[in-house]
C-alpha cells in the first residue's frame, strides 16, 4: 500500500487507529451481546424513571460523537500551532535552522530527481558582536529582525529564507543557477549596505553561494557555501563569494 504522509495527516497511522477502534468496538459488542446488556440496562432504568435516566443516556449518546469531533479538531489545531512554533525562529519569525535543513534535504532530492538547478546563499552580518557591544543586546535583536525582514522582501516567493545561527542566515533558491544566486546575493549585499538600521554604523554582511553539483550531497553543498562565506569574511567582509569561485 502506498504510504501517503502529509505534514499533519499520516494515512497509515489513521488506518491503524481506525483498526484499533474497530477491534475495540467488536470486543465490546460481543461482550454486550453475551451479557444481554441492553435488556439489563432497560430493566435497570425502569426503576429510575423519576431521575430522567433515559434522557440522560440519550443525551450522552448524542453529545459524545460531536464532542469527539470537536476534541479531535482542537487537538489538530494545537498540533499545527506546535509544528509551526517548532519550525519558526522566535526572534525574527522566519524559518529556523531545523526546518531549513529539512526543506533543503527535500529540495536536494527533488533537484537531483528532476535535474533542476538549486543554489543556496549563506550570509552572516559583519562584526555583529560590535553592534551588540556598542548598542546593547535589545538593539542587536532589533537589527536582526530588520535584517530578516529586509532579506525576506528581496527574495522571490518560491525562495526560502531561514535564520541558521545567531547572525547567520540562508536563502534556498530553487530553480536557480549559481550565477543567478550570486546576482541575488549581490543585490542583497547592496540592499543591506544602503539601508539604515537605526544605528550610527553601517550594517554589512558577507555571502557564500553554492550551486548543487550532480550527485552531490546536501552536506557538501552546505560546506561549500560555508567555506565561501568564510573566504568572503577573510577577504575583508561586505562581499559575495560567488558560486563560480
Ligand atoms: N542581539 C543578539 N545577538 C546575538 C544573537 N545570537 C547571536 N548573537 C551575537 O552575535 C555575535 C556573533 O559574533 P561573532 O561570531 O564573533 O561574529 P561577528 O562579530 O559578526 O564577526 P564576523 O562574523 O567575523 O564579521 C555574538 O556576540 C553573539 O552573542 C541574538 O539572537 N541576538
Amino acid at each position: 500500500m502506498p504510504h501517503f504522509k502529509h505534514k499533519y495527516l499520516d494515512v497509515r497511522r489513521l488506518g491503524s487507529e481506525l483498526l484499533l477502534a474497530g477491534l475495540l468496538f467488536l470486543a465490546v459488542f460481543l461482550i454486550a451481546s453475551e451479557l444481554e446488556l441492553a435488556d439489563q440496562l432497560y430493566a435497570w432504568t425502569r426503576h429510575l424513571e423519576a431521575y430522567n435516566l433515559d434522557e440522560f443516556l440519550i443525551s450522552a449518546c448524542l453529545v459524545a460523537p460531536f464532542y469527539l469531533i470537536l476534541f479531535g479538531y482542537r487537538r489538530l489545531v494545537e498540533i499545527r500551532a506546535l509544528v509551526e512554533e517548532a519550525n519558526t525562529d522566535v526572534l525574527t519569525g522566519i524559518l529556523n535552522r531545523r526546518r531549513a535543513m529539512d526543506v533543503l534535504a527535500g529540495e536536494v532530492r527533488r533537484a537531483h530527481r528532476y535535474r533542476r538547478d538549486l543554489a543556496i546563499i549563506l550570509f552572516d552580518i559583519d562584526h555583529f558582536k560590535d553592534i551588540n557591544d556598542e548598542y546593547g543586546h535589545p538593539v542587536g535583536d532589533k537589527v536582526l529582525r530588520q535584517f530578516a525582514a529586509l532579506a525576506g522582501r528581496r527574495i522571490r516567493n518560491l525562495d526560502l529564507l531561514a535564520r541558521t545561527g545567531g547572525e547567520e542566515f540562508m536563502v534556498i533558491a530553487t530553480e536557480t543557477s549559481g550565477a543567478g544566486a550570486t546576482e541575488l546575493a549581490e543585490r542583497l549585499r547592496v540592499a543591506i549596505e544602503t539601508t539604515g538600521f537605526g544605528i550610527e554604523r553601517t550594517v554589512t554582511a558577507s555571502f557564500g553561494v553554492s550551486q548543487l553539483r550532480p550527485g552531490e550531497s546536501f552536506a557538501a553543498l552546505m560546506q561549500r557555501a560555508d567555506e565561501r562565506l568564510y573566504w568572503a569574511k577573510r577577504e575583508g567582509r561586505n562581499r559575495v563569494a560567488g558560486s563560480t569561485l
